[in-house]
């Protein structure tokens, strides 16, 4: 296995750094207005933020039924600078915190409240994804190569869409869409080689990204190339828009009433799918863990071991996928994705440091244009470990 440093969260000129001191107030406001929350949630709040900002890291409460676990998740780390700790394991720790703040966890007004849903449902309720439904009826019919790889492209792209990404997307501007590494080939020929299969899929965010996620789900159990789905969502809010079990349920709800009938067709054919259980959707505490794949838990491993492909979604799974360190860009994507317990797909804009597998010309030609390539969410990977 190859090496290399792991991404700090507070190195200064990083992207680490702006997510802390940039993204974050920005995010923290918008969910002050969003949600009419009480002077201790609000004060918690404000609190949580200067500590992560200039501040050192505090323990969870000792009241807090995780609290033994991120004590051991973070040896060594409290008492030191929040800038200190590894990015994945800061950031991962900023929401936790968030919710201690908000009193999710806590038996009260607030518990059980997703501080995110506001933004989720008008997300949900909104033009681009009523937009999306409709341009549902215009894709290939049949289960074509041609549909599949429209729906394999909506899906990742898709991805672009996070919520808090566009906390700070550059606004406007055409988007160059681009992709910098390829596998989808070698995806589709391994569905077909292991038909009839277990597909997994670790999913990402909510709305405009799970609507085709679940469009694409529907394609594999109705095409026959899955005989078996089971999508990985958050076990609570996380990430601002990961989606959930209740943003699952939301959506197959959108989609059974849009009145597009391509989209309504997919959506009673979710439900009927989950009624049967060949469409499955589970989650797992390891999803908000501050850690990469490589530690997950045993429990969790062996529900990945058998599948035919597991397609991880978004950047902060690929993350954790290959590490969040910073890799030479070309190092092989298989040297470092091989220790999951299946064939593997990535599917990810680039929005963060991390990025391995791309071939040497591109990463040349795209240093050269003196963009930030890594972090813009203008390129994307689809990377396939396979495991024969
Ligand atoms: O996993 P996702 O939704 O594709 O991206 C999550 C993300 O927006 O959050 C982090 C910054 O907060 C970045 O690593 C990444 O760009």
């Amino acid at each position: 296995m190859p090496s290399a440093p792991v991404i700090l969260s507070g190195t200064p000129g990083s992207f680490a750094r702006d997510v802390f001191h940039e993204r974050h107030p920005k995010l923290v406001q918008q969910v002050l207005d969003a949600l009419p929350y009480g002077p201790s949630e609000r004060v918690a709040i404000a609190e949580l933020l200067a500590e992560s900002t200039d501040g050192v890291l505090q323990p969870l409460s000792i009241s807090a039924h995780d609290h033994q676990q991120w004590l051991e998740w973070g040896e060594g780390l409290f008492g030191r600078p929040w800038g200190d700790a590894p990015f994945l394991w800061a950031e991962s720790y900023f929401y936790r915190r968030l919710l201690e703040a908000t009193g999710y966890f806590r038996p009260g007004t607030w518990q059980g409240i997703d501080p995110f849903a506001p933004f989720k449902d008008a997300e949900l309720s909104g033009p681009a994804v009523a937009a999306e439904l409709a341009a549902l009826g215009d894709l290939p019919s049949g289960f074509t190569d041609k549909r599949a790889a429209a729906l394999l492209s909506s899906a990742l792209w898709g991805n672009r869409a996070d919520l808090s990404f566009q906390i700070t997307a550059e606004a406007g501007g055409s988007i160059a869409s681009d992709l910098v590494a390829d596998d989808s080939e070698s995806l589709w020929a391994e569905l077909e080689r292991a038909k009839g299969g277990r597909v997994c899929i670790i999913a990402d965010n909510a709305g405009r990204e799970l609507l085709p996620d679940l469009v694409l789900v529907d394609h594999l159990l109705a095409s026959g190339l899955a005989a078996q789905v089971v999508v990985y969502v958050k076990p609570q809010p996380y990430y601002v828009s990961d989606a959930m079990m209740a943003d699952v349920l939301a959506t197959v709800e959108r989609l059974r009433t849009a009145t597009t009938a391509a989209a309504a067709t997919i959506g009673e054919r979710l439900w009927r799918a989950m009624n049967s259980g060949t469409l499955v959707i589970r989650t797992h505490p390891f999803f908000c863990a501050p850690l990469p794949f490589h530690d997950m838990p045993a429990d969790l491993r062996s529900e990945f071991t058998g599948a035919a492909m597991t397609i991880l979604k978004g950047d902060l799974n690929y993350r954790r996928l290959v590490s969040d360190q910073l890799w030479l860009p070309t190092t092989a994507f298989t040297g470092v994705a091989s220790h999951f317990p299946s064939a593997v797909t990535a599917l990810r804009t680039l929005k963060s440091d991390v990025i391995v597998g791309v071939d040497a010309a591109v990463v040349a030609q795209l240093d050269s244009a003196g963009t930030p390539w890594r972090t813009n969410g203008r390129h994307a990977v689809i990377q396939v470990d396979l495991r024969r």
